[in-house]
């Protein structure tokens, strides 16, 4: 069986880089025309999905925008997590999960076990319970060939009261998430299956990322004021293996597919231009 690590890293060969959210903000329903209800939402994800899932390496829905409409809105994303692996492009499915090892555990079948009908190619996960708790994960995307992404320096203002404070070992807990994952993907080729969440807003940080040897999700672009130039800065010698991740940027183009389409390959470039 393949990893994650190299799945992906064929995607991004024949695909290139970016990853594209889907995520249907009620206000993007009403700009789109569509009512906000499980119906536009339907529209919505499938709209994203067929104009995007042959050509981007990476689809990330965000769970939380499916989740508003309860199982309705869950039969959704797990119709449109199919269409877009049928399709080609790798699903990273944005719940941000963390809980102590046995719930874990659960979440990680919930959503890597092939047996799922919510099984996606990753998720992200939450550190906060210490990057222990987070071992069935772990151990469930090796089983399954899946990756994880663990949020390190993220890209809301709130983050750094946290991810920068130094712990008792004179490391930022920001470091420490990033040192324990390098620890985990060492030595995999072509790439770990771990990732990391760094966010493209985070300017100039005395953080590390050279070691990770697994994909560098970085969302906060466009919408949220990240831009491609920064890349360069905020992931020095771990640049070549970002993944830029575009949302509201992307999808304010629909609800057209040429415009979608057009919108992604606008980003694409804007990111190769940097050396993406
Ligand atoms: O894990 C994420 O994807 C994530 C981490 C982070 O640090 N910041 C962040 O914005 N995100 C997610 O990335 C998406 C950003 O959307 P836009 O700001 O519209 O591009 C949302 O789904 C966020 O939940």
């Amino acid at each position: 069986m393949e990893t994650f690590g190299t799945r992906l890293s064929e995607a991004v060969a024949a695909r290139g880089p970016l990853c594209v959210g889907i995520d249907p903000h009620a206000a993007l329903l009403t700009r789109w025309g569509l009512s906000d209800d499980v119906t536009g939402l339907e529209r919505f994800a499938r709209t994203v999905v067929d104009a995007l899932a042959d050509r981007v390496a990476v689809l990330k829905p965000q769970s939380a925008f499916f989740e508003r409409f309860g199982s309705r809105g869950i039969a959704v994303l797990e119709s449109i997590i199919r269409q877009s692996r049928e399709a080609g492009a790798l699903v990273l499915l944005d719940v941000k999960r963390g809980d102590i090892g046995s719930t874990m555990a659960a979440y990680a079948s919930a959503y890597l076990d092939p047996a799922s009908p919510l099984r996606a190619d990753a998720i992200t996960v939450s550190p906060y319970l210490g990057v222990g708790s987070l071992r069935p994960a772990f151990d469930a995307a090796a089983a399954h060939g899946a990756g994880v992404f663990v949020l390190a320096l993220t890209s809301n203002p709130e983050g750094p009261a946290v991810q920068h404070a130094v712990t008792s070992g004179g490391r930022t807990v920001g470091q420490t998430v990033i040192d324990e994952i390098s620890q985990l993907n060492a030595g995999a080729e072509p790439l770990g299956s771990l990732g990391l969440v760094v966010g493209a807003t985070i300017g100039e940080t005395c953080h590390d990322l050279s070691k990770v040897n697994g994909p560098l999700l970085a969302p906060g672009l466009g919408a949220q004021g990240g831009t491609p130039e920064k890349l360069r800065m905020i992931f020095g010698e771990g640049l070549r293996n970002v993944l830029p991740s575009y949302s509201r940027e992307v999808l304010g183009a629909g609800p057209d597919q040429a415009g979608l389409r057009s919108a992604a390959a606008r980003a694409a470039d804007a990111c190769r231009a940097v050396g993406l």
